[in-house]
């Protein structure tokens, strides 16, 4: 024999508030919802009828309870018993059991919600010119029906819902909490809704809803202000008709972090859904926020969420194309705009960039880089200099833009935050980019030799001056090069660099990776560290001629203290002593007198 399943109504409540909805918050929104597919009902078939929904919180019914009132199409006495006393039935399904896309509500468990808040269900219900209906549910899972007697006849054809508060829920009932969660769900709603005497539905979006309407700029403008509390950047209208979506896409005046994402406001079928909603838009347009109504994307049955489904999946490739859309046309048409928007938004776009070619290719072409010839985009960097050269790092760059510009080498700096990352993977999006990352120590490649004969004459002084830096481990060489100003540079390959360090580690670790550092080190090209002495500088000429050897020593350990300053390099303990002798004695020499 087949039975039927029974169902335990305080379990099915306990499961919609604790694991469905966010909070009880939400019955305002269903009962506004059943309101207004009850009048989209009725219009249907009779287009003139009323529209309207009243609903009256305790305080202004007088009686304790919370009434709504509809001009739908209200409910015969089989329709009761068959929609209202049945879990998960809906008259808003066709016969396949689709949901009817001209109403909101599709699950049949709407009705219940307000179990999260009542003890206490009354329904009073007349379709058409039958009879008046009354049915009452309690959270317990009774209910009963009756037509009303001769008396309680409704006068006018729809439904009135009563809420019986329960005693712990009196928060929800209050008018002001009322009307503030009627305007956030209802605002956009076709149907007025009145909670006493307040409007509570602002007569539909702000937003172009039929295609070749005008956009109403100040209007959007207005509403981002309240809704965002800022003046957005740019507006930018959406419309995705497969979805039956239309709304807006604000641009954010005020940087944003694309991994913290806000979330955006959805409206189906002009009932709010969520102000949170995720994964709208793609990942890289972090800088919109969009306020859209759709009608044929699905809600999740908290309704708090959109259901992802192939056609969300569509839906947010082709936003995203608009977003885009509106980038390139900014690009084509305003680049000034453009380059406000990047100063705004650059790091996060920078950040997608290391992922997202779109993007990438946006900064290349877009972005305005420091380097030492000015300020450049990569893409017009590489069209005048042709090889993108680079200095890794603020302090590189610092510590060679001046000479290498001197030497006509164009240099972009990337030390700022994503800007390696992106260079170096420009190749992979263009093959026809060339990079190349400055060697520090190509620079003295590009220095003019001195003279064979002023070189010959320079050995003495080079034999001394390598003796005074020679425990420090760096190289003396001089060389004639520009800017003329600059008396001295000190340069480090990486490689040189990378010695160091390991000569660091060597000195701290024990006997076993001490044998091992050894064996790298001896693997190792022995590449050290240049003092570059400029011939071209009149002082370090000077110094070239002295004779006197010690002051020849002080002289050198001055310009490499100096050199190191200059170049920002770490400053360990032995060039700290050596910077402080020769700079006492150097003063030594210059001030005169006795003890
Ligand atoms: N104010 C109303 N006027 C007319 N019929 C109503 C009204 N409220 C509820 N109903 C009927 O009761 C049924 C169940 O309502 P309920 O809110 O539980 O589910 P739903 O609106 O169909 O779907 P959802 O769970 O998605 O809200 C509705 O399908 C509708 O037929």
């Amino acid at each position: 024999m087949d039975r039927t399943f029974q169902v335990d109504l305080r379990g099915v409540v306990d499961l919609l508030s604790h694991h469905l909805y966010g909070s009880p918050r939400v019955y305002v929104r269903e009962l506004m919802q059943n309101a207004v597919d009850a009048i989209t009902a009725r219009r249907a078939g009779e287009p003139d009828a009323p529209a309207l929904v009243r609903i009256f919180p305790p305080e202004l019914t007088g009686d304790g309870t919370l009434r709504v009132h509809d001009t739908g199409i209200g409910l015969t006495e089989a329709q009761v018993h068959e929609l209202l006393a049945t879990i998960g039935r809906s008259s808003k399904r066709d016969e396949l059991g689709f949901s009817r896309h001209e109403f909101l509500g599709q699950f049949g468990i709407g009705l219940l919600s307000c179990f999260l808040v009542a003890d206490e269900i009354r329904v009073v219900t007349r379709h058409a010119d039958e009879p008046t209906v009354l049915w009452t549910g309690y959270a317990d899972g009774r209910y009963a029906v009756e037509v009303a007697p001769a008396a309680q006849q409704r006068p006018e054809i729809g439904t009135t819902v009563t809420l019986v508060p329960r005693r712990d829920a009196d928060q929800w009932f209050a008018t002001a909490t009322v009307t503030e969660l009627a305007r956030l769900y209802g605002s956009l709603l076709p149907v007025t809704v009145r909670v006493g005497d307040t409007v509570t539905t602002t007569g539909g979006p702000p937003w172009p809803t039929a295609p070749g309407t005008g956009v109403d700029r100040p209007a959007l403008a207005r509403y981002a202000r309240q809704l965002l509390g800022v003046d957005p950047f740019d507006v930018v209208p959406l419309s995705v008709p497969e979805a039956g979506l239309t709304g807006v896409a604000f641009i954010l005046p005020t940087p944003v972090n694309p991994a913290a994402r806000a979330g955006h406001r959805v409206y189906l079928k002009r009932m709010l859904l969520t102000e949170h909603a995720d994964g709208l838009l793609p990942d890289w347009a972090f800088f919109a926020h969009c306020v859209i109504d759709a009608g044929e994307l699905r809600p999740t049955a908290s309704r708090e969420a959109l259901y992802e489904d192939a056609l969300l999946t569509a839906t947010r490739e082709a936003l995203g194309e608009q977003v885009r859309g509106w980038l390139v046309r900014l690009a084509r048409h305003d680049p000034r705009r453009l380059g406000e928007f990047l100063q705004v938004h650059h790091l996060g776009v920078k950040a997608l960039a290391v992922h997202d070619d779109e993007m990438l290719r946006l900064v290349d072409r877009w972005w305005p880089m420091e380097t030492n010839v000015g300020t450049l985009t990569l893409a017009e960097f590489r069209q005048r200099h042709g090889v993108l050269r680079y200095a890794a790092s603020l302090d590189e760059f610092r510590q060679l833009a001046a000479v290498a510009a001197a030497q006509d080498l164009a240099v972009v700096n990337a030390g700022y935050t994503y800007d390696t990352e992106l260079i170096e993977r420009l190749p992979t999006v263009d093959r026809s980019v060339l990079i190349e990352r400055l060697e520090p120590s190509d620079l003295t490649t590009r220095f003019d030799a001195v003279d064979p004969a002023v070189e010959l004459a320079l050995r003495p002084f080079l034999a001394a001056a390598q003796r005074a830096l020679e425990r420090l481990g760096c190289e003396v060489v001089v060389r004639a090069y520009d800017p003329v100003s600059l008396p001295a540079l000190y340069l480090v390959s990486r490689s040189a660099a990378f010695n160091d360090q390991l000569a660091a580690t060597r000195d701290a670790a024990d006997e076993l990776w001490g044998g091992v550092l050894d064996a790298l080190a001896a693997s190792a090209p022995p590449d050290r560290p240049q003092l570059v002495l400029n011939h071209r500088n009149p002082l370090v000429r000077r110094v070239t001629t002295l004779d006197d050897p010690e002051l020849v020593g002080l002289a050198v350990e001055a310009l490499y203290g100096q050199a190191l300053l200059l170049g920002h390099h770490p400053i360990r303990a032995a060039d700290a002593a050596l910077l402080n002798s020769s700079f006492l004695g150097l003063l030594g020499r210059a001030v005169p007198g006795r003890e």
